[in-house]
């Protein structure tokens, strides 16, 4: 029989969340329906990071990645692209779906964050959008 490395087996994964909202405009202008028409929402989203090793001394001891800190990154986003814009025009996106928007948040965290591993953003109470890219299937855990 064999057995797997002790490294492979005891590998231990933490993915943490950071929630931020904001308020935006957005048109799909290829929608057959109402989302053709310039609307708003009340936007949810999160920010997971992931990580099997934890800080182990100094300030962020215990941690993957401190939550304050990936609010540092968001911040920007925020103030210059999401809260209270019209996300067409902001983001350049010209169809900004869930989908699209969350990947293209993805997308500006991506270099700043290297344990990122999803987006989620959630466009209404009932629908919502996970982005993740690549190194680990998000959705198997
Ligand atoms: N896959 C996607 N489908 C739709 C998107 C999207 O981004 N990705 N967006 C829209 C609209 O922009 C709309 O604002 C959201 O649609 P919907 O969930 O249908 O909105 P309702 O609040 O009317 O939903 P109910 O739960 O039925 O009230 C459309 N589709
Ligand atoms: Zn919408």
């Amino acid at each position: 029989m064999t057995s797997k490395p002790e490294s492979e087996s005891c590998l231990e994964t933490w993915i943490i969340g950071k929630e931020f909202r904001f308020e935006a405009a957005h048109q799909l202008p290829n929608h057959d329906g109402k989302c053709a028409r310039l609307h708003g929402h009340s936007w949810r989203g999160v920010v997971y990071v992931t990580g099997n090793k934890l800080i182990n001394s100094g300030v962020k001891q215990g941690m993957i990645m401190d939550y304050g800190d990936i609010s540092k990154y968001i911040k920007p986003l925020l103030e210059n692209y999401l809260d209270h814009y019209h996300l067409n025009e902001s983001t350049g996106l010209a169809n900004p779906t869930s989908e699209a928007i969350a990947k293209w948040i993805y997308e500006q965290l991506e270099p700043q964050i290297p344990g990122l591993v999803a987006v989620r953003i959630d466009e209404t109470c009932t629908s919502q959008c996970i982005y993740s890219k690549g190194k680990v299937n998000f959705l198997g855990f």
